[in-house]
């Protein structure tokens, strides 16, 4: 019986005794009761402020401030983590959306201050503790509105711009516009899941520390350099990064602009939230097919950084390669990302014929990875092509990329001399790719070595992990 007595046993006991209770709460999620009980207690001890957000105003018209504030709650986590709430479907396929109910109660915090907001019929009530009012109140209303605006923004339909032949004077620099339906996606993109993340979370903290240098006063501005061969995905990446963003594309034909004014003129005439894309920039400085002059191209991007118009826009370049562009273009700080698209390894085979096909695994794929092993590889653009005409029969369409990848540059110059005759043709006759274009055609076995040599195995292998994603000093300060 001594033992009873003994402290280190009644210690112990103790612990148990604690652990086991703690067990209880979780489990039991009597942990939440618990908390919400001290809440209350804590509540007793504050005095709180109303203040009433009317649907309408004295004439009835809507309040605007009522569908900002109900836009805001509806988008805030706790809405989820309530203790019930209301589910619609959306627009989109699957959509699922969370709407408050009449009488829910709303938790936010803001700049460490408690919010509640109460949801009586045809009123938002705010709850505040008068001893945060003065400190908090002014600036969450506004943090309301830009983040309600946001919200608002996202869910408009995208536009697509295309800048035409101006004119006389007046007519420079003009955009025409299309709706911007491209289904690209992130999730459609073959690419290397890690590239593909850190990707997505630069651009998500892009948007979120707009805030932050709109507060500083500082101009939020975002550019990449997409580059690699035809058909890696560098025009489907700008589609996906727009639907990410939900952001305007301004799609810039350098063939179309006059002279370095009207290139600025076509940034100086885009919208805020928007993307503007100068496709195969590598092209138009070594043939020297635009009126623009490097130097206006550098002020062009520069113009990002230094002018009011380049706040909230990303800006993106796509080339074929690096290697025959002025070094001037390229210099650190000029463009904040450089992404490299290479050829398809197996890897993104994988996500291909998984998203073509259907495909999460097949007997055939074993011989398929030996292929690209051995150095053979197409563009996700033709592994992909290859898919749809066969997609009634995998087997049928994993035999047909086998014997493509095992013909390797000769089999694929035959598998796409029409296609890309037409629809590339002209995107071929400069620097890097002018070389590999000869293997596209029929230019043989010296332009197959040479195409090995510049995107063969040992850069798809070993460099696209290190070159894909080079991050500056710039980018991690804006991130
Ligand atoms: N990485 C990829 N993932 C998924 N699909 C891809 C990928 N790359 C290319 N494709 C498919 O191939 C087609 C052509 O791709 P895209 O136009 O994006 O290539 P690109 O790199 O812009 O080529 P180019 O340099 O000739 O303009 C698209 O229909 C796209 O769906
Ligand atoms: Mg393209």
């Amino acid at each position: 019986m001594t033992i009873l007595y003994n402290p280190f046993f009644l210690l112990f006991i103790t612990f148990v005794f604690l652990f086991l209770f703690r067990v209880v709460l979780i489990k039991t999620e009597l942990i939440f009761t618990v908390k919400k009980k001290w809440r209350l207690f804590e509540d007793y001890f504050h005095v709180y402020q109303l203040f009433k957000v009317p649907k309408f105003n004295e004439s009835m018209q809507r309040n605007q401030l009522y569908h900002k504030v109900f836009v805001y709650l509806n988008s805030l986590t706790s809405v989820e983590d309530s203790d019930f709430t209301n589910l619609f479907t959306g627009k989109k396929p699957n959509e699922i959306l969370l709407r408050l109910d009449p009488n829910q109660i709303i938790e936010d915090d803001f700049l460490g201050a408690k919010i509640l907001w109460i949801n009586e019929d045809n009123n938002l009530v705010l709850k505040i503790r008068k001893a945060d009012k003065r400190r908090v109140l002014r600036p969450y209303l506004q943090h309301i509105h830009s983040i309600s605006d946001d919200l608002d923004e996202k869910k408009r339909d995208l536009k697509l711009y295309m800048n035409v032949v101006g004119h006389g004077d007046d007519q420079k620099g003009r955009w025409r516009c299309v709706p911007f339906t491209h289904p690209s996606t992130f999730e459609t993109i073959a690419m290397e899941s890690d590239l593909k993340n850190k990707v997505k979370s630069d651009l998500e903290s892009f948007l979120k520390a707009k805030q932050y240098y709109h507060r500083l006063g500082r101009v939020w501005k975002r550019s990449y350099l997409l580059y690699g061969p035809s058909g890696t995905g560098k025009s489907s990446f700008i589609a996906a990064l727009a639907n990410f963003l939900s952001y305007d594309v301004y799609d810039i034909d350098l063939s179309k602009v006059s002279d370095d004014s009207d290139l600025k003129l076509l940034l100086l005439q885009s919208s805020a939230k928007s993307v503007i894309v100068i496709e195969d920039l590598d092209r138009y400085l070594s043939e020297k097919s635009t009126a623009v002059s490097l130097s206006g191209i550098l002020n062009f991007m520069d113009g990002m950084l230094t002018s009011n118009c380049g706040e909230e826009r990303v800006m993106v370049f796509t080339m074929n390669g690096k290697d025959h562009v002025d070094q001037a273009v390229l210099r650190p700080g000029r463009i904040d990302v450089h992404i490299h698209f290479p050829l398809c390894d197996f890897t993104a085979f994988k996500t291909l014929a998984n998203s073509y096909l259907g495909l999460k695994d097949h007997k055939l794929f074993p011989q398929v990875e030996e292929i690209f092993q051995n150095g053979s590889s197409l563009s996700p653009a033709e592994i992909g092509e290859l898919m749809i005409a066969n997609r009634n029969s995998p087997s049928r369409a994993l035999k047909s990329v086998i014997h493509a990848l095992q013909t390797d540059g000769d089999g694929r110059g035959a598998l796409n001399i029409g296609r890309r005759s037409t629809e590339n043709g002209p995107r071929k006759l400069s620097g890097e790719m002018g070389e590999g274009s000869g293997v596209f055609g029929k230019e043989g076995a010296n332009a197959v070595k040479e195409f090995k040599k510049l995107y063969g195995l040992l850069r798809v292998k070993s460099s696209r992990k290190s070159q894909s994603f080079d991050l500056n000093g710039d980018q991690k300060e804006g991130g």
